[in-house]
């Protein structure tokens, strides 16, 4: 993917933004409600949410060992038995593999580390993130040098998290001149993430207008939640991003990712999003370049569901390793 160039910030657009939220709501239970994917497409479907996981440990016990063991369950997602019964065969050339690891700062040499002795950092790209996650509350400073020491880590990606209150309080100038600095401190080979944290903008308004300030000042993604508020990932904020995204795209040209994140937990939710992103941005959307779901806990659904699928049979999730 490219980088996101950015565009110079047009208050006029953010101004005259309207939001009609009981349109979005009634989309959102159509969506949810309708089945568009047929039964015998769900195993590919299922397949293609697990190629799209930031699989995630974000933990405070977080240690070099259990980061080094994710980033072999994100290489060999699978068991080689239940991959074969679907297709596919590991190998040097398989894609079934998550599209990256996502650690905090301090984890990102270990997940570096494990990649490199797969021989998949090239691939399976190691995401970090940073400015004071989950709050974004620390000094601009201190935010600015958390993103340089993860990438001089050797992260390839930066989930940045955006300070709330400018939000709340219609900084979107400071927003945006924050947001350009951090998109330089990644520098030009590292795409950067803006979690928005939509739980804590207050309404659908201000998490349209967060999406384009953030789009604005060269966000490569916009990511909706950091798994740590109490609200979480949703359709309706999901449905809001897109809407922004694809604004963006007929205004500017480019093309931004979405990565919901953020108790998204089961194969239903993965595939609700899936459906959403298609019928919202179209099939071009529905790749890893711009499409990523953050989770720390749906593989084993996935996995558990893609069994049951091969096998008829409902086996246990704790008969599943670690996702
Ligand atoms: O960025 C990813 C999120 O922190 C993951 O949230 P989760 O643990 O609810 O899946």
């Amino acid at each position: 993917m490219d980088n996101n160039p950015g565009c110079e910030l047009d208050l006029g657009w953010l101004n005259n933004v309207q939001i009609n939220l009981s349109a979005i709501n009634r989309r959102a239970a159509n969506l949810q409600s309708s089945r568009p994917l047929k039964s015998e497409y769900q195993a590919a479907w299922l397949l293609k949410a697990l190629t799209c996981i930031d699989l995630t440990t974000l933990g405070g016990d977080d240690t070099n060992s259990n980061v080094s063991r994710l980033c072999f369950k994100a290489f060999r997602p699978l068991p080689e038995d239940l991959l074969q019964s679907l297709g596919f065969q590991y190998g040097p050339n398989c894609p079934i593999h998550t599209a990256a690891i996502c650690v905090y700062p301090s984890k990102v040499q270990s997940a570096v580390d494990a990649l490199k002795k797969l021989g998949m950092y090239d691939k399976i790209k190691v995401a970090s993130v940073a400015t004071g996650f989950p709050s974004g509350q620390m000094p601009l400073q201190s935010r600015l040098m958390e993103i340089q020491y993860a990438v001089e880590m050797g992260a390839k990606e930066i989930d940045i998290v955006i300070d709330r209150s400018l939000v709340l309080t219609g900084q979107w100038e400071t927003l945006y001149k924050e947001l350009q600095q951090m998109k330089q401190a990644c520098g030009s080979s590292v795409h950067m993430k803006a979690i928005l944290a939509t739980g804590e903008l207050g309404n659908l308004r201000n998490v349209y207008k967060a999406s384009l300030v953030a789009m604005m000042a060269g966000s490569d993604f916009i990511k909706t939640s950091t798994g740590k508020e109490a609200l979480n990932a949703t359709i309706p904020f999901g449905i809001v991003m897109c809407l922004a995204i694809n604004d963006y795209y007929k205004r500017h040209g480019f093309k931004v990712g979405l990565k919901p994140a953020g108790g998204i937990r089961t194969s239903k939710d993965a595939l609700s999003w899936l459906v959403m992103v298609k019928e919202l941005l179209g099939d071009e959307w529905l790749t890893p370049k711009l499409f990523r779901i953050g989770a720390s806990g749906l593989l084993t659904d996935i996995e558990h569901n893609l069994y049951q699928y091969v096998t008829g049979c409902i086996n246990a999730t704790y008969e599943f390793s670690m996702g």
